[in-house]
């Protein structure tokens, strides 16, 4: 593995380089990969094994939207896409993709099929790691493994298809068979991941629901939603409000941090914006600070994952994340923001 210097602390990580598609490729060529879930990894990960040249069927249930549209994916009935369970006695490794708390529903099915020196894999730390509350407990002569890309399965796959890639993180809980880090990376090199960062069940949990709570989805509509807020207050329009708050952030702003990190973006703004935002960033974080820190502790307490497990575990979970999606959609700042994306002039 490589090592690498990250801002002083060294790491190693899984490169390409050491691990081509090729190597890959052989590591797994009598293997079968039953993809298990057709939400949004199931499809990212699947369409780019396949496409990378391996093994790959899909077990989802019939009678849903997703095995029809497994379908006009090209997977075959009875081919290449079966019912969960005939997927689960088919492969020799199950990447399990369902939600997680679909992963606890279907764990009795699952785990009827997981023969010895199979190989079951996750692409979070959530199942096993709050085994407690999931059920989840693995016999103990399979390996059991993770590779998490670190992005939606739709950006894994757009990206795939850009020639680009998504990085993921890659763990191992269980080495039954001493082949499961062949294994887990040579997942990790087809299911599109450029590099392969190392952590473990936990860890990989732990920091992913923080995350998604925080900056990545949580903390940022917040954030945006208070700035709105006090600029629509003080007399400010709708539209001025959101380009303020978000048109101009995701448009102009992300590109150059993405490009070259923050510094880079501050030095491309004006000296005057470069003051104010290295006078205020520090007032931000400290006031958000012990909402991050209360945060983690909901995780690592489980509660968090207790409220995802309680809530999707319902049948009509589905709708009622729709209702609240819609409640967002609807609201005055985004109903701005879908007439301001129209006015980009790429879109006319
Ligand atoms: N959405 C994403 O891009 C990412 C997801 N992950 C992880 O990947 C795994 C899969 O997540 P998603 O693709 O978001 O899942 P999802 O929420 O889209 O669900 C996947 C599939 O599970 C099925 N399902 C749900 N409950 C079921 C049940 N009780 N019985 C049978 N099928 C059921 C759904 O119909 C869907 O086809 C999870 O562990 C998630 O945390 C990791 C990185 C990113
Ligand atoms: C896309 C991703 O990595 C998330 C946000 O953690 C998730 O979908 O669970
Ligand atoms: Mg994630
Ligand atoms: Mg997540």
């Amino acid at each position: 593995m490589a090592k690498i210097n990250f801002g002083g602390v060294t790491e190693e990580v899984v490169t390409r380089e050491e691990f081509p598609l090729a190597k890959a490729q052989d590591t797994l060529k009598e293997e079968t990969i039953a993809i298990i879930g057709y939400g949004v990894q199931g499809p990212g990960q699947a369409l780019n094994l396949r496409d990378n040249g391996f093994n790959v069927i899909i077990g989802q249930r019939k009678e849903s939207k997703t095995w029809d549209k497994a379908v006009s994916d090209g997977w075959v009935p009875g081919e290449t896409l079966f019912e969960i369970e005939e997927a689960c006695e088919k492969g020799t490794i199950i990447q399990y993709l369902l939600s997680d708390a679909g992963q606890i529903s279907l764990w009795p099915t699952v785990k009827k099929h997981l023969t010895a020196g199979k190989a079951l894999y996750f692409s979070h730390g959530f199942g096993i790691t709050y085994k407690e509350r999931t059920g989840i407990v693995p016999p103990e002569d399979i390996d059991v493994i993770l590779v998490a890309p670190k992005g939606s399965g739709t950006s894994l796959r757009r990206m795939f298809l850009e020639g680009r890639g998504l990085n993921s993180s890659y763990a191992i809980f269980q080495d039954a068979t001493g082949k499961a880090k062949d294994r887990v990376v040579s997942l990790g090199i087809g299911v599109g991941s450029g590099y392969l960062f190392p952590t473990d069940f936990k860890k990989e949990v732990y920091s992913d629901l923080t995350g998604e709570r925080g900056t990545l989805m949580g903390a940022i509509q917040g954030i945006f939603a208070a700035q709105y807020d006090v600029l629509r207050a003080n007399g400010h329009s709708p539209s001025e409000a959101f380009n303020e708050t978000v048109e101009e952030l995701t448009q102009s702003l992300m590109p150059l941090v993405a490009e070259n990190g923050m510094d880079w973006m501050y030095a491309n703004c004006s000296t005057t914006a470069q003051r104010g935002a290295l006078d205020w960033w520090k007032k931000f974080r400290d006031a958000s600070k012990p909402v991050f820190e209360e945060l983690y502790k909901e995780v690592a307490a489980g509660n968090e994952a207790q409220r995802s497990i309680d809530s999707n575990s319902k049948s009509d979970y589905r709708e009622k994340l729709e209702v609240e999606l819609k409640e967002l959609r609807d609201s005055e700042m985004w109903q701005a923001g879908s007439e301001v994306r129209k006015l980009r002039p790429e879109n006319n």
